[in-house]
Formats: structure tokens, C-alpha cells, sequence
């Protein structure tokens, strides 16, 4: 769905038979669960003073960082960006059909 969430999810998932030492991310997976949770927290805490500040580059930046974040979560967990892009895009096709609906109807 996302070319880059695509590439990004691969290397996500090669860094988990990545030497900690050698990667960022191999070392997030080795300090565990907890550790991912406390970056996606910061990161969610770091985007809502972003946001409170009022600077637009900012913003864009703890959002990228706060989406990095929640990938490494999702991949360690299993899991797939294409599965949230999914869920997403079966979301906004429901209120798609709905908008249709309202305005036909
Ligand atoms: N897209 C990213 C990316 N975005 C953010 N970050 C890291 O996320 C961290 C953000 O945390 P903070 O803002 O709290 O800054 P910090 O104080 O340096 O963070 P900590 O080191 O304390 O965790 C920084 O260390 C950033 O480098 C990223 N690290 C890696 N990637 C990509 O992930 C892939 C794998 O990266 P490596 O595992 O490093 O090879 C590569 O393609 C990279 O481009």
C-alpha cells in the first residue's frame, strides 16, 4: 500500500537477526517490550508539546518519530503496516459508503 512502509517494515524486520550493537533498532528489540512502549510514549508526549508549540516542522518531526516508533511496535509484535493500512482504508471506505448513502438519500 505504502512503498516506504513497505521498505521500512523489511529493514524493521531484518534488524531482528541485527547485532544490538550494530543498529538502533536491534538494540530497542533487545531491551524488550517495555522499552518500545516507553519510546512510543515519549514519542507520543514529544508530538503533543510539538503540537502545543506551535511549530510546524516540529510537529512533522515527533510525528514521523512517533509513527517510527509505533512500526517497530507492530513488527516486534508480528504484525504488518499494511495490516493498519488495511484497517484504515476499510474504515474509510464504511464512511465512504455512508457519504454516498447520506447524500442519495
Ligand atoms: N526512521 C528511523 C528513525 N526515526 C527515528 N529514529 C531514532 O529514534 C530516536 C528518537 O528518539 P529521541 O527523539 O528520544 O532521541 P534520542 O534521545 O536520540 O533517543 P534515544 O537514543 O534516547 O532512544 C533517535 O535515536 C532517532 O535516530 C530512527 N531510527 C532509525 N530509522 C530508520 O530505521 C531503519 C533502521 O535503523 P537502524 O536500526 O539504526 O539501522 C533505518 O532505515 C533508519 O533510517
Amino acid at each position: 500500500m505504502s512503498d516506504v512502509l513497505t521498505r521500512l517494515a523489511e529493514v524493521l524486520e531484518a534488524r531482528k537477526a541485527a547485532d544490538p550493537e550494530s543498529s538502533y533498532v536491534a538494540k530497542l528489540y533487545a531491551k524488550g517490550l517495555d522499552a518500545i512502549l516507553k519510546k512510543v510514549g515519549e514519542e507520543a508526549t514529544e508530538t503533543v508539546m510539538a503540537a502545543k508549540d506551535g511549530v510546524p516542522e516540529r510537529l512533522v518531526a515527533e510525528v514521523a518519530d512517533l509513527w517510527f516508533h509505533t512500526l517497530v511496535l507492530l513488527v516486534q509484535q508480528g504484525h504488518h503496516p499494511d495490516q493498519v493500512l488495511a484497517e484504515l482504508e476499510r474504515r474509510f471506505g464504511l464512511s465512504g459508503i455512508e457519504e454516498k448513502a447520506r447524500r442519495s438519500g
